[in-house]
């Protein structure tokens, strides 16, 4: 491993370029009567695909991605080429279907503005640079924005005559000259075997969702991209700040999950925490995609008894339905206020605490919290109905809901406009009406009920 690498001018693969075009549409994979032989035409069979796959096609170890990418469409449909996208002041180098490129807005929007000098970049100790707030920030703030370096597709059928480096290499000798050194400087693990431009996808792409042309297969390319600030942010299993691409303003924004502190370490996820549930699954997978072992604050837990702990919690959770979350408050409801409330709050205290050390905040957090909001308007306890419906509306602002948050602040400023406010007074003293559709939805707000 070779943490900081960065190639001396002389064996640098990156030949100063004064010439370098901004734009250049060259196919890789064109007409029939000009495209290079083919290496090896994919084949049918899953047992073939997958030996052919081998040879032909990486960049992501997703094991679901490559299950379900048909090889033999994307082999048909493929028409990449490269080029250098201009993205305000910024030039983006690209590789790219030209299905893909064909979608993206001839012009881009601006990207909203982040939080003022929020964050820091700096040492994070045995795990290289890290990003810091430099004040208390809220959550659902934006802290940061900025625009890609690269794109390119995650599978590749390199049936075109260039081997995986050569394409690789490729896109980075297009990134404008005064980039490059912070690109590669981007290197902080490089198994010995692997080019220097493919360690540097691997350990710092990130996910990005492009617009997908309606050929097969096209769902399945997926894309990533490389973004030198965004980069520098470290993984943890229990993450307090997530990610989102736009691509009408072809940027990505970073904004927190929960409250942060001066000083504390901003963290997001680099896998899917909601499948893998247990310390051993999810430092497997983060050690076959990006050759690190995790040291986050989850994964560091040196007590056998609390990994075991841990793991239980984040099984629970895992197994929540919405139905589960929904069920105490509408067995309630349902019996016209003889079920204990209190019992009920409890229920949701509980959980949001679980999912508050685990540092998961998946959907059923937003009904846990969403449930709360309406057992406290039920008892009309003012203060807490606030506290949690303006939990509720971070969220609504997290995920850009913006008359959903609108409607919550009238709530939490004229909390008995909320339809369940003082249900339990009414329930108990009148007999209600029988559960309709109406009456059910009534006990998750508008926001909530639309999952995402
Ligand atoms: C995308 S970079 C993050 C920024 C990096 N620290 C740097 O100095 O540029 C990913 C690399 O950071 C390190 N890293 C990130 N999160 C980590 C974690 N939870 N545990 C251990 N190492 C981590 C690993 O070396 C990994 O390959």
């Amino acid at each position: 491993m070779r943490r900081g690498y960065l190639l001396g001018k002389r064996d640098s693969p990156y030949p100063t370029r004064n010439t370098k075009p901004d734009r250049d549409d060259r196919r890789l994979f064109t007409d029939e009567h000009d495209a290079p032989p083919t290496v090896s035409a994919p084949p049918y069979t899953v047992k073939e695909l997958r030996e052919w796959g081998k040879g032909n096609i990486r960049l992501s170890d997703d094991p679901s991605m490559s299950a379900k990418v048909n090889l033999h469409d994307l082999g048909l449909f493929q028409r990449l080429v490269f080029r250098n996208i201009r993205v305000g002041t910024v030039q983006v180098s690209v590789l790219l279907d030209s299905a893909v490129l064909s979608l993206l807005p001839t012009r881009f929007s601006s990207p909203p503005t982040p939080l003022e000098n929020a964050i820091e970049f700096r040492s994070a100790g045995a795990n290289g640079m890290g990003v810091f707030a430099t004040r208390d920030i809220r959550p659902a703030a934006l802290i940061h924005v900025e625009h890609p370096t690269t794109v390119t597709q995650n599978t590749l059928v390199l049936n075109f005559g260039m081997t995986r480096v050569e394409v690789y290499r490729e896109l980075f000798q297009r990134v404008p000259e005064q980039t490059l050194p912070s690109l590669l400087d981007l290197c902080n693990s490089q198994p010995d075997e692997m080019a220097i431009e493919e360690a540097i996808l691997r350990s710092n792409a990130i996910a990005i969702k492009l617009p997908s042309p309606a050929v097969p297969g096209s769902l399945a390319m997926g894309h990533n991209a490389i973004f030198l600030r965004t980069s520098r942010l470290n993984h943890s299993c229990s993450p307090n700040a997530f990610h989102r691409f736009d691509p009408q303003t072809f940027a990505l924004t970073v904004h927190t999950i929960c409250p942060i502190a001066k000083g504390e370490e901003i963290v997001h996820s680099y896998i899917d925490l909601t499948s893998a549930t247990t310390r051993e699954a999810r430092r497997s997978l983060l050690r076959d995609l990006c050759h690190f072992e995790c040291t986050c604050n989850r994964c560091a837990l040196s007590d056998p008894a609390a990994v075991l702990q841990s793991d239980e919690r984040r099984q629970k959770i895992h197994d929540m339905t919405r139905e589960t979350v929904l069920a105490p408050l509408e067995a309630w409801y349902r019996g016209h206020g003889r079920a204990d409330l209190k019992t009920v709050i409890a229920f949701h205290l509980a959980a949001v605490e679980e999912m508050r050390i685990e540092g998961l905040y998946h959907y059923q957090y937003q009904l846990h919290i969403s449930q709360l909001a309406v057992c406290y308007a039920a008892i009309e306890d003012i203060r807490s109905f606030r506290l949690w419906m303006g939990r509720a509306r971070d969220i609504a602002v997290r995920n850009l809901a913006a008359d959903e948050a609108a409607d919550m602040l009238r709530f939490i400023v004229y909390p008995e406009t909320f339809s369940a406010w003082g249900w339990a007074r009414k329930n108990t003293s009148t007999v209600s009406p029988p559960p309709t559709e109406t009456s059910t939805t009534c006990l998750v707000p508008r926001m909530i009920n639309s999952k995402a």
